[in-house]
């Protein structure tokens, strides 16, 4: 087994909600009394309270937050506000550039969204016990509906479930194969960090997650 020292969490929230159709980014939206991040955050704190954490930022929304933090009295010492990118790639790689590279050689780093407030550190724990020994350790749920795969002619195939995955975060990689796969040129394709390590070439591992780990997208996601 390879031996780490070092773990750092990126908490992405860089983004503007735009489906969520709010009049602040979602992020920044009070569910039980408290802003979604600082649940978010607060699920890495309890998972450890002293692990470096990114929190990557639409710079627009420096204020938003700040002023939210001041209101809610919550101040952790071991969070960094980073700024964000136009997209998510580019929210990470900003995080990730904010990293000390000399952390690389035994380093560990986990991604989660910022709107991702249900994780729990048990969660967080088992990825990285497993990034530590696989090198990755991405979080997913059986499909539990039906699955048909759509063609461009617009028919449609059953296909079979147990095959399915559908992928959350966290998604947690050795930061040198974090690093070497972030410094290649963005891609369409790119909808997670998975998606990003496996095209330049390293293996992926996942890990059991819970359903109750949604990520907060659209209004009725804020019906509980
Ligand atoms: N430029 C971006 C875009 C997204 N994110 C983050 O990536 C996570 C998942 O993205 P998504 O749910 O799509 O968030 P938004 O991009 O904010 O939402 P929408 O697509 O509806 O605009 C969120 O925590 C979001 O803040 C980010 O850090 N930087
Ligand atoms: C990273 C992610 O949450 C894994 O399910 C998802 O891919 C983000 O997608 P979005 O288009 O940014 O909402």
């Amino acid at each position: 087994m390879r031996r780490t020292t070092h773990f750092f969490a990126i908490i992405v929230a860089g983004g503007s909600g735009s489906r969520m159709k709010s009049d602040i980014a979602k992020q920044f939206l009070l569910l039980r009394g408290k802003p979604i991040l600082q649940h978010t955050i607060e699920q890495f704190l309890a998972y450890s309270p002293d692990m470096p954490i990114r929190l990557v930022l639409p710079e627009r929304d420096l204020a938003i937050w700040e002023s939210l933090c001041a209101t809610h009295q919550f101040f952790p010492a071991n969070v960094t506000t980073i700024i964000g990118g136009a997209t998510r790639f580019q929210s990470v790689r900003n995080g990730l550039a904010s990293i000390p590279a000399d952390a690389d050689e035994t380093g560990l780093v986990t991604v989660h969204d910022g709107v991702r407030p249900y994780v729990t550190p048990a969660t967080i724990a088992v990825s990285f016990a497993t990034a530590s020994h696989k090198g990755s350790a991405v979080t997913c749920v059986p499909a539990k509906d039906s699955v048909r795969l759509i063609s461009s002619d617009g028919s449609s195939k059953a296909i079979d479930r147990a095959q399915v995955r559908l992928i959350q975060t966290p998604q947690t990689f050795r930061l040198d194969w974090f690093r070497q796969a972030f410094a290649g040129p963005e891609q369409a394709h790119f909808t997670d960090c998975a998606s990003v390590l496996e095209f330049a070439g390293y293996p992926i591992s996942l890990i059991e997650g819970d359903y109750e780990n949604i990520k907060i997208t659209t209004p009725d996601d804020l019906k509980n």
